[in-house]
């Protein structure tokens, strides 16, 4: 298997819907998922470039290996759930230092999922097919199963981009606008999945052309090497 050039990472808390929106993105399907254990990554061809994606586990156990799961990586897509505000805290509380190991150019989106919640004629008053377990909040018990309301705009989301800028040095000037770099999807629907990751691979792509330049002079190629001098007194003496 060809190395990756470059490598993305899904960060968030538990139940968000990471796994669910690669795998709406990789396998054009919304399966029943587990929670996930560790991390686990698919193998994207963008044009010439491979690109590994990394979903990541949520669940505060596995918090340890977050950091290591973004060294090096090109982009971080930070994902939230717009329905429970707390997810969106914690990408700052817990997640946002997991970075710290990312490459210095990496990219960052910010992606609000389960939009199709909030969506639904209010007649349907579904909780989307009842694959979201415990987490919707927004509603006291009537008979009718509740629907969430939304607890998070775009523009909250927006907001906490830019504390990623601050909280990272950059100019905004020198990053893509935080109107670029906001989404709201859902998993479920597909709604903005393929361009949430298609807008991300597209950005990446010069990221990995630096990080690529900035390796190439440590790589030492053996056969062009001149041969070193030779000493008289040798390595020793
Ligand atoms: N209605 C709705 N449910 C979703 C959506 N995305 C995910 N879910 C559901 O939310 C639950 C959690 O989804 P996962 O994709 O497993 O969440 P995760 O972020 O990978 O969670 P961890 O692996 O524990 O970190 C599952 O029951 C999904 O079916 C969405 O866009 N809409
Ligand atoms: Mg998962």
């Amino acid at each position: 298997m060809r190395k990756p050039d470059g490598k993305i990472v899904l960060l968030g808390d538990m139940n968000v819907g990471k796994t669910s929106l690669l795998q709406r993105y990789m396998e054009r399907r919304f399966p029943d998922t587990v929670s996930t254990v560790g991390g686990a990554f698919y193998l994207k061809q963008w044009r010439s470039f491979n690109i590994s994606i990394w979903d990541t586990a949520g669940r505060e156990q596995f918090h340890g290996l977050g950091s290591m799961y973004c060294r090096g990586a090109a982009a971080v897509i930070l994902t939230y759930d717009v329905n429970h505000a707390q997810s969106l805290l914690e990408l700052e509380d817990r997640f946002l230092g997991l970075t710290d190991t990312a490459s210095a150019d990496c990219l960052f989106a910010v992606v609000g999922n389960k939009v199709d919640l909030i969506e639904e004629a209010p007649g349907e008053g579904g909780q989307g097919g009842g694959h979201d377990p415990g987490q919707a909040g927004g509603g006291g018990g009537g008979s009718p199963a509740p629907r969430p309301s939304r607890q998070v705009q775009l523009e909250d989301a927006v907001a906490f981009y830019k504390k990623i800028l601050k909280y990272k040095m950059l100019d905004e000037k020198d990053v893509p606008a935080a109107e670029q770099m906001c989404f709201e999807t859902s998993a479920k629907t597909g709604k903005n999945v393929d361009l949430l990751f298609e807008t991300v691979f597209d950005m990446v792509v010069p990221v990995i052309l630096r990080q690529r330049a900035q390796a190439l002079p440590q790589t030492v190629d053996i056969a062009s090497t001149p041969p070193p001098a030779q000493t008289r007194s040798g390595c020793c003496s």
